[in-house]
């Protein structure tokens, strides 16, 4: 079983507005989160629960923006849905995962819609690295299915919304800087494990952009 993390963290000197913020070291190589990891795909992929998993591994914040919607708004999701509807709740959203993308870098957890809008993409490939959580429908709707939390499944045949909704996003999704598949019986911690894998992997396969994690020595 892993018991130490990858590796420690301190946030370096990076061109952004945010001062460094010392992190967990291990060993004696530390590594350096220089973006943001903003996570995206289906409701059920794990971008909330991996997503906290994640950012306390590397010791950085960790955001969702459901919450913060939640938070500014004094009601849940569910409820804005009903009271304002789902144009609302789009705006309102992406109001905030702006507002953290400008923050100092962490784990951001996005609403499984938020990746459909154009303008946000291109924010977040600006300023982020993005990762697919990519699940099956089978994986996703055992993690869903119960919980009344999430508005856009609260109708008859919630399954095959959720089916529907897969099939268009899906490759919308593939747009994001990294995919990392999510199957049943992976842990929490596995997942977050292969996002780091993921991030590592594509900052190599990206040479003329500077690395998302960032590895220092000493
Ligand atoms: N890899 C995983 N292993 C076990 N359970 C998971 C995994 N990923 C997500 N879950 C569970 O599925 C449910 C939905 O996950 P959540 O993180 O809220 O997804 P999202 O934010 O993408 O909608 C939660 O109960 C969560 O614990
Ligand atoms: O897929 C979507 O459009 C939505 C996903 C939800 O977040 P999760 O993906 O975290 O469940 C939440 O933002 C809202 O219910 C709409
Ligand atoms: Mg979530």
């Amino acid at each position: 079983m892993e018991t130490t993390p990858p590796f420690g963290l301190h946030q370096s000197p990076t061109e952004r507005k945010h001062p460094p913020v010392t992190a967990a070291t291990d060993h004696k190589v530390t590594v350096v989160l220089t973006r943001p990891l903003v996570l995206v795909g289906l409701m059920g992929a794990g971008k909330t629960s991996v997503g906290k998993r994640l950012a306390a591994i590397l010791n950085v914040p960790f955001r969702d923006s459901d919450h913060e919607i939640e938070a500014a708004a004094g009601l849940e999701v569910r409820e804005i849905f009903e009271r304002f509807g789902e144009p609302y709740f789009r705006d309102g959203e992406a109001r905030v995962i702006r507002r953290l993308l400008a923050d100092a870098p962490g784990i951001l957890a996005t609403g499984g819609g938020a990746f459909m809008s154009e303008p946000l993409r291109q924010e977040i490939a600006r300023s982020a690295c993005s990762v697919w959580l990519d699940a099956e429908l089978d994986t996703l709707w055992q993690r869903v299915k119960d919980r009344p939390t999430r508005p856009l499944l609260q109708q008859p045949e919630p399954r095959k919304v959720l089916a529907a909704l897969l099939e268009s996003r899906a490759p919308v999704y593939a747009g994001a800087d990294v995919r990392v598949r999510s199957e049943p019986g992976l842990s929490h911690e596995q997942m977050a494990r292969r996002i780091l894998e993921g991030v590592r992997a594509h900052d190599l396969a990206h040479p003329g952009r500077p690395p998302a994690l960032e590895k220092k020595t000493g």
